[in-house]
């Protein structure tokens, strides 16, 4: 159902699991590309050895995501390979997916930790071998956008217009949208993210920021229908039982939730005052509170909407009534300030 409402958003690539890592993962990938297979080009993760590549070539899919670690921290301790076996892996493990017809995205894992000479040979070798795309993973997330901007910008001038470069982030130090955003914006063509977000650790760059970042801070296209960001957000969330962060950006319930007074008065007046993007463009929702920060302008709109108009001073004692509320730590609702509106009409 996930996989349906991803290629439905208008997603070019999903990649649907790691079919060699278990049963229900193999069947997933498979199900998820006889589903969707026609709509999304459909990849599966595997390491660089011929049983993960056999498992995943036997799901039918045709794209398939190597990796293989290049730091001297993960080839010494997690694979106890030398730089030499590990060019190795990647040469044969590429060229070996590619003589089976597999579109071959190739990951020299923990990529921004790897000394650079070594990073573009283990590069270079994945080229050589067939790969078509290159993934940079910033698999600690230990890049800071102006680092991975320049180390991005010479991949690609590295790799040339023939090889698509791409971009994943991880979010330990909570960078992951900017710096894939700085990816894309060194040359970088691609971007893994997920919905809401979610992964190891911190997560991943979420999907919904990094497709808005790419519309409207630079101005370039993607494919994905940003009007129905919300709605995906909020299937996978109800799916998944891992809920969204009221102050998510983009899918967040106070995404577009506004209380000061000063915001709401210029929300009323023209929304691009305190909203860089519109709630419609991502299918959320404006909201307007009440609260001990609330205004006489937001306060007369909100009443007016209940059909209730009131003079100036009428607002004003209504809206130290609604301060007074906040401030002895209750939430206030509208239809608190219904009622205190409507006592005071009555009094
Ligand atoms: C940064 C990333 O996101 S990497 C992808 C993370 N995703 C996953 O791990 C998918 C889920 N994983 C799993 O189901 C399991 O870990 C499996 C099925 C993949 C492997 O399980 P096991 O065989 O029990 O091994 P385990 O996970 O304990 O250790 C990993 C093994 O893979 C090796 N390995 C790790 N990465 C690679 C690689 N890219 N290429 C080849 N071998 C690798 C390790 O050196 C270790 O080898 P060893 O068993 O010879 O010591
Ligand atoms: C497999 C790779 C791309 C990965 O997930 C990482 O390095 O974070």
């Amino acid at each position: 159902m996930i996989a349906r409402n991803l290629a439905d958003l208008g997603v070019d690539v999903i990649e649907a699991g790691f079919p060699a890592s278990s049963e229900g993962e193999f069947i997933a990938t498979k199900k998820i590309f006889e589903e969707v297979g026609d709509q999304v080009e459909v990849i599966g993760l595997s390491r660089s050895n011929k049983n993960d590549i056999d498992k995943t070539i036997s799901t039918g899919i045709s794209s398939i995501h190597l990796f293989i670690a290049t730091s001297e921290l993960h080839m010494k301790y997690k694979l106890k390979m030398t730089k030499e076996e590990v060019l190795n892996k990647i040469y044969e493990s590429v060229k070996y997916a590619k003589d089976h017809g597999m579109i071959v995205e190739f990951s020299p894992e923990d990529a921004t930790r790897t000394e650079e000479d070594f990073l573009f040979t283990a590069i270079r070798t994945a080229i050589e071998a067939g790969a078509e795309r290159i993934n940079i993973p910033d698999t600690v997330g230990t890049m800071h956008p102006f680092k991975y901007y320049d180390m991005i910008k010479k991949i690609v001038n590295f790799v040339g217009e023939r090889i698509i470069v791409s971009v994943h982030c991880h979010n330990d130090f909570g960078l992951a949208t900017a710096n894939s955003l700085a990816g894309v914006y060194a040359g970088a063509r691609q971007a893994h993210v997920t919905v809401n977000g979610i992964g190891e650790r911190a997560g991943n760059a979420s999907l919904e920021e990094v497709v808005m970042g790419i519309k409207k801070l630079l101005n370039y296209e993607t494919n994905v229908k940003t009007w129905k960001l919300y709605e995906v957000s909020r299937f996978v969330a109800e799916m998944t039982g891992i809920p969204v962060p009221y102050f998510k950006a983009i899918v967040g319930d106070n995404a577009f939730g506004h209380e000061s007074g000063i915001h709401v008065h210029g929300v009323i007046e023209n929304p691009f005052t305190y909203e860089p993007i519109s709630p419609e463009e991502v299918g959320n929702f404006r909201r307007l509170a009440l609260g001990k920060h609330s205004g006489i302008h937001g306060l007369r709109k909100l009443l007016e909407e209940q059909g209730i108009y009131l003079s100036e001073d009428k607002l004003k004692i209504v809206l130290a009534e609604i301060k007074k509320l906040a401030e002895s730590g209750n939430k206030v609702t509208v239809e608190d300030a219904k009622n205190i509106a409507l006592k005071l009409m009555n009094s």
